[in-house]
């Protein structure tokens, strides 16, 4: 069977005879714990440096969007490989969150976390940490999330299994 893609280097691949170049490139052989590394812990650092940050999977269907950003169906919160990158960043997030309010505890400093969760489907968006609120119109700009949780209710949350 004919190779259609083809990787080069752990920045470039090529396709159809052209070669692209990315920031980076996982492939068959990442595991959880690379793509947290690679994308999960520098988004925290970025998180507590005070910028916005997002993930962005896409991908046709069964090309493990799921399981990159959330992990196997049968991973929790404790301990496991197949853990994906949202129980991973909230763990780092929070764990770097104690350290830094441990190591300036004279500054007694107060961090405020937001996230969203979302998923683009079929043109509709809907706010998996709160189903209810699903017709969010892709034109729309400036479409409001009600999705500001605590560290413990996201705890909650992601330990219920995030539905
Ligand atoms: N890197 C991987 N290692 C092991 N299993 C994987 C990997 N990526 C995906 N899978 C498995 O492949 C199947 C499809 O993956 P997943 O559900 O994440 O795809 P998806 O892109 O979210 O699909 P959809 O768009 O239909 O929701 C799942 O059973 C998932 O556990």
């Amino acid at each position: 069977m004919a190779t259609i893609v083809q990787k080069i280097s752990n920045k470039s691949l090529s396709m159809a005879g052209q070669t692209f170049t990315f920031d980076s490139i996982a492939d068959i052989e990442s595991t959880q714990i690379d793509i947290f590394q690679l994308i999960g812990a520098p988004l925290v650092e970025n998180c507590l440096a005070g910028f916005n940050s997002s993930v962005f999977a896409y991908g046709q269907t069964g090309s493990g969007k799921t399981y990159t950003i959330w992990g196997a169906s049968n991973a929790s919160l404790e301990e496991c490989d197949q853990q994906g990158l949202t129980p991973r960043v909230c763990q780092r997030l929070f764990e770097r969150i104690n350290e830094e309010q441990e190591r300036h505890a004279d500054k007694q400093l107060v961090y405020m976390c937001r996230c969203s969760f979302l998923e683009i489907y079929n043109e509709q968006i809907t706010d998996l940490l709160d189903r209810s609120q699903k017709n969010f119109q892709v034109k729309e700009a400036n479409w409001e999330l009600t999705a500001s949780w605590t560290g413990d209710q996201l705890s909650d949350h992601l330990q219920d299994g995030g539905g």
